[in-house]
């Protein structure tokens, strides 16, 4: 199974974010954290600031709205060429067809999940996805603890996509780092968001390769 690990430039220097950009080329995915004031009790940046970065880098963009009303935003986001775009299901009025206008826009659509949200309502809609997110702390802050509680959600999300036959990813977001990334490859996760154990590393670029490298040599083991 690939490994992904996706720095989330939540914990980069907002006043350099090319130069950071360009601190980290071994990152398979850019965790861009939209937050609005309303669905979380954080602000970050929107639409203009994200398409400022897609001029600057080739990387694939893992865009992570953590806003309200994404059936109206989200879509904007696929438009300004980002790779996937991932809604919050908490905050979405019509999932399905928002993840249909998102992957006709040429985008892979993500469904976002808050660490209350249970993931077998969706069972039926897995067709539509190409990534769930599952929240590993309470989203709107860099550098939160990890929440182990999360890990049973992540075997039974696996659980669901194996049964499904599709090709899924299941991306953690929330605390990931070295001391906490072996518990969420055993649980089934191949995507990794890693925020302030990349940009906090004296070498972000190896912290990623080693987080990867841990993650690729595990999951042989276990899957
Ligand atoms: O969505 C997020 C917060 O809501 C961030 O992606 C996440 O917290 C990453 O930062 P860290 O790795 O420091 O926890
Ligand atoms: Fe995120």
């Amino acid at each position: 199974m690939g490994m992904r690990i996706h720095p989330s430039l939540l914990s980069a220097d907002f006043a350099n974010f090319q130069r950071d950009i360009e601190s980290i080329p071994s990152a398979d995915g850019l965790h861009l954290d939209v937050m609005d004031y309303h669905f979380v009790p954080n602000l970050t940046f929107g639409l203009p600031v994200v398409e400022a970065i897609r001029k600057v880098t080739d990387h694939h963009i893992d865009m992570h709205l953590m806003i309200d009303d994404p059936d109206r935003w989200a879509p904007a986001y696929a438009e300004a060429g980002c790779e996937s775009v991932t809604f919050h299901v908490e905050a979405c009025k019509a999932p399905v067809r928002l993840a249909r206008e998102l992957r006709k826009l040429g985008a892979r659509a993500s469904m976002g999940l808050k660490p209350q949200t249970d993931i077998a309502p969706f069972e039926d809609i897995l067709p539509e996805l190409d990534m769930i997110l599952l929240m590993t702390v309470e989203p709107g802050f860099g550098g939160q603890k990890f929440l182990d509680i999360m890990l049973p959600k992540v075997r039974r999300t696996r659980e669901l996509v194996k049964k499904s036959g599709l090709d899924i990813w299941i991306q953690v977001d929330g605390g990931v780092s070295e001391s906490t990334i072996d518990q969420c490859i055993e649980a089934g996760a191949d995507t990794f968001v890693a925020g302030s154990a990349v940009f906090s590393a004296d070498d972000p670029d190896g912290m990623i390769r080693t987080l990867r490298e841990r993650a690729e040599e595990l999951s042989a083991h276990c899957h």
